[in-house]
C-alpha cells in the first residue's frame, strides 16, 4: 500500500493539483497545491494539536506504534489540569515523555516550554521531538513559541504541524468556540479527521467542507486511521510538506485567546477503589447538564480491584473503558463550562451518591 500510495503522491505533486485518492485507494487525502519541499531536519519538530478529546494522544500512540523506526522520539506533552493521565500511556512505548502540565505551552508556560525543547536537545539529542499541546491551546501561540525555540538552537526544524479534528463534534465545537477553535485548524499544515468510522459519508463531506473552506492550503485525511498505518500518514504529512512558503503566511490575525476562565478544570489523585458497573452510571448522569454543568471532556486512570485497572475517556457525553497498567494512584480529571465541582467531588471523590441518570 504503501510504495502505491507514494507513486500517487508523486503523481499528485508533479502535477501540482488538488487530487482525491477516493476512488482508488478508498483514501480521501487531499493534497494540496504549492506544498512540496523537503527540508534536511536535524532535529524533526513535529505539532500534533487538536481540541480536547480529538484524539491527538491516540493518533500519537498510532505513530510511536507503527512509524519512525529508528528514530530516537521524545514527547513533549502539555496537559491542562495538574492531573496527568496521558503520560502513563506512554511509558511503555520507546519514547522520552516530558510532561508539562498546570498551564497552557501557548500562553502561561511559554518560558518553560522553549526551556524544555532546548533541554530535550540538550540532554536526549533526538531525531524528533513530538509536541502534543492541550486542547485548549491556540495553535498559531504553539507555533510562535516553537520557531522561538527554533531561533535558540538551529538544530531544531518544524517539520510537522497537524490538526486531529473531531468530526462528531466538529459543528458544535465551531459554533460554540468559533474563532479559537478556528485557530486550530486555520493554522495546520495537514489536517487528520477523527472518528470517522463512527460518522456516516454525509457528515464526513459536510466537515471537508467546513475545513477545507476554513483552511484551503491543508491537506486533509479523512480515512478511518485504522485502514491505513503511521507510516502512510508521516509520509503524507512530510512529502507535502513546503513549510517555508507555509510559515510566513500563517495566520495569527490577533485573534483574541480562549478565556480560560470560560474553562473550569476539575481533578483528584485518590487511593479510592473504583466499580466499573458504578462508573458507567457516574459517567452517564455527566450529560445532565444542569446537575453537573458542561463536562466537555474527562479522563481517568483508576483502580477497580487489587491488580486491576482501568482507563476511561469522556468526550462530550461519550465515553469508553480500556484497560491499564497499574499506577501508583488512581487520577481522574475532567474539564468543562459552569462544571458543578461539588457534584463531581461527591461522585468520584466520596462516598456514593444517589443520582439520576439521564
Ligand atoms: N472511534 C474513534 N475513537 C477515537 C478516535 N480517535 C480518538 N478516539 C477516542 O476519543 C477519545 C479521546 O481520544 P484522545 O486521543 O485521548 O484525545 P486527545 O485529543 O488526546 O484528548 P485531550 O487529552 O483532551 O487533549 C478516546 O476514547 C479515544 O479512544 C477515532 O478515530 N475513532
Amino acid at each position: 500500500m504503501t510504495k502505491s500510495l507514494s507513486t500517487f503522491y508523486q503523481a499528485a505533486i508533479s502535477m501540482n493539483r488538488t487530487l482525491s485518492l477516493d476512488e482508488k485507494d478508498h483514501l480521501r487525502i487531499i493534497l494540496c497545491k504549492g506544498r512540496v519541499g523537503l527540508m534536511n531536519a536535524q532535529v524533526k519538530v513535529d505539532i500534533i494539536s487538536g481540541f480536547l478529546g480529538a484524539g491527538k494522544t491516540t493518533l500519537i500512540s498510532k505513530l510511536l506504534r507503527e512509524s519512525f523506526s529508528g528514530e530516537k522520539v521524545v514527547l513533549i506533552e502539555n496537559e491542562y489540569g495538574e492531573v496527568g493521565i496521558d503520560g502513563p500511556l506512554f511509558r511503555e512505548k520507546s519514547v522520552e515523555v516530558w510532561e508539562i502540565n498546570s498551564g497552557c505551552i501557548c500562553c502561561s508556560l511559554v518560558g518553560n516550554f522553549i526551556e524544555a525543547v532546548l533541554e530535550v536537545v540538550k540532554t536526549y539529542k533526538p531525531n524528533r521531538i513530538i509536541i502534543e499541546p492541550t486542547g485548549l491551546a491556540k495553535l498559531s501561540d504553539v507555533i510562535k513559541a516553537c520557531q522561538k525555540a527554533i531561533a535558540q538552537n538551529n538544530v531544531l526544524a518544524l517539520n510537522m504541524v497537524a490538526t486531529v479534528v473531531d468530526v462528531l463534534n466538529h459543528p458544535s465545537y465551531l459554533e460554540e468556540f468559533g474563532d479559537f477553535y478556528q485557530d486550530q485548524i486555520v493554522n495546520a499544515q495537514t489536517i487528520i479527521l477523527s472518528k470517522t468510522q463512527d460518522s456516516d459519508r454525509d457528515r464526513v463531506d459536510k466537515v471537508i467542507n467546513s475545513v477545507y473552506g476554513l483552511n484551503p492550503q491543508a491537506s486533509l485525511i479523512s480515512t478511518d486511521w485504522e485502514r491505513f498505518r503511521g507510516d502512510d500518514i508521516l509520509e503524507i504529512v512530510e512529502l507535502n510538506r513546503g513549510l517555508f512558503s507555509w510559515i510566513s503566511s500563517f495566520q495569527n490575525n490577533n485573534l483574541k485567546k480562549l478565556n480560560p476562565k470560560l474553562f473550569e478544570f476539575w481533578g483528584v489523585e485518590t487511593d479510592k477503589i473504583y466499580n466499573q458497573s458504578q462508573l458507567n452510571i457516574y459517567l452517564g448522569a455527566l450529560r445532565n447538564e444542569e446537575v453537573f454543568g458542561k463536562i466537555i471532556r474527562g479522563k481517568g486512570l483508576l483502580q477497580t480491584s487489587l491488580n486491576q485497572w482501568i482507563q476511561f475517556d469522556y468526550v462530550q457525553g461519550n465515553y469508553s473503558f480500556r484497560e491499564a497498567r497499574p499506577e501508583r494512584v488512581s487520577r481522574i480529571c475532567f474539564i468543562g463550562q459552569k462544571m458543578n465541582q461539588h457534584m463531581l467531588k461527591e461522585l468520584f471523590d466520596s462516598q456514593p451518591v444517589k443520582i439520576k441518570t439521564l
